[in-house]
């Protein structure tokens, strides 16, 4: 049994890309760089989208920039288009993901065109950044349900996870977008994508909303897969999924894996005091249950 676990840190984007305040970009420095100080070895920093869509990323170039890179970690960054990855690059992102979805509905809310369209306008980007060799990502959204179509069947979550990892994505994240799904149907996802996709190529990103993230994990460690998607503190939500809650809190994550004896070398101090500071910039209080009852004892 693999016992190493790959944490993919998305508090600075997926948490922060839902907020209705501005945030300063220093704010947001501060976080990446308390992350990689905590032992988070990929931060996904930003995102280059059209900021129209999404304004609290538009100074995502300024974040790259100002970030205190530490050897290791990698910067990762959410590029829609060629125009985002050439936006990316230009600041130095360590590697690109790209985003699809297995909603038809869900694609054309947050992308602006059909899952198939999605595949062909990502392929300039597969091009650019393997000649420049960058590492890309693949996102599908909304595995266990969508927010306009409901129910998503599994077969149709690994369509789209075997088409991305054709088209040369070196890791698929299977994002439960609304946090519908339970063990049993991300079991049924899991076991779809695993029969087109290497398990140890495929990711869980988990929201929170129903409260089953933690048990959802759990069951695809069991069913093999080691690479997982949180937010610290639980930030987050989906600017496209109204009602959709924060990822799975990273110190939550954190906590069951050591209880695990699963090795991700994340400090659960360091950490716990990064949802802290940002909490304290946004003025909420923390998601994360392990934090607040880390807090309570030193009280
Ligand atoms: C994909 C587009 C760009 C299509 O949007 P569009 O409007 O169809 O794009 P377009 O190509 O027609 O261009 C329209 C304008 O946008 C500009 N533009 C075009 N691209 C860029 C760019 N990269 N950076 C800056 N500007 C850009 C472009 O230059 C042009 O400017 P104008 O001529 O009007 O002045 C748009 O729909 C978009 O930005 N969508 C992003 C939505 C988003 O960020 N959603 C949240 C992230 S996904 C997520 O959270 C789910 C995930 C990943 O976490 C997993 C899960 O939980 O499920």
């Amino acid at each position: 049994m693999n016992n190493t676990v790959k944490i993919v840190e998305v508090g600075p984007r997926d948490g922060l890309q839902n907020e209705a305040q501005p945030i300063d970009s220093a704010h947001k420095i501060a976080l990446v760089n308390a992350l990689s100080d905590a032992g988070l070895q990929v931060v996904e920093a930003g995102s280059f989208v059209n900021p129209k869509w999404v304004p609290q990323m538009a100074g995502s170039e300024a974040v790259f920039e100002g970030i205190a890179r530490k050897a290791g970690v990698s910067y990762a960054a959410l590029t829609p288009n060629l125009k985002g990855y050439e936006r990316a690059i230009a600041v130095g992102a360590s590697e690109v993901a790209i985003f699809a979805a297995a909603s038809e509905a869900f694609s054309q809310k947050n992308i602006n065109c059909s899952i198939s369209e999605s595949i062909e306008r990502f392929a300039p980007i597969m091009d650019a950044a393997r000649a420049a060799e960058i590492p890309v990502r693949g996102y599908v959204s909304c595995i266990a349900g969508c927010p306009y179509e409901g129910d998503i069947q599994p077969a149709k979550v690994a369509e789209v996870a075997k088409q991305l990892y054709d088209a040369g994505c070196y890791e698929i994240s299977l994002g439960d977008t609304i946090g519908t799904g339970t063990p049993a149907s991300i079991e049924a996802v899991i076991t779809a994508c695993a029969a087109v996709v290497p398990i140890e190529k495929l990711a869980l990103h988990a929201h929170d909303t129903y409260g089953q993230a933690l048990a959802n994990i759990y069951r695809a460690i069991q069913l093999g897969v080691r690479v997982f998607d949180s937010s610290v503190a639980g930030l987050g939500g989906c600017p496209y999924a109204k009602g959709a809650s924060g990822n799975v809190a990273t110190e939550d994550l954190v906590y069951m894996l050591n209880g695990l004896g699963l090795d991700h070398g994340v400090d659960l101090h360091k950490l716990a005091q990064a949802g802290r500071d940002i909490c304290a910039v946004l003025g909420r209080d923390s998601q994360s249950k392990v934090a607040r009852a880390l807090a309570a004892k030193c009280q």
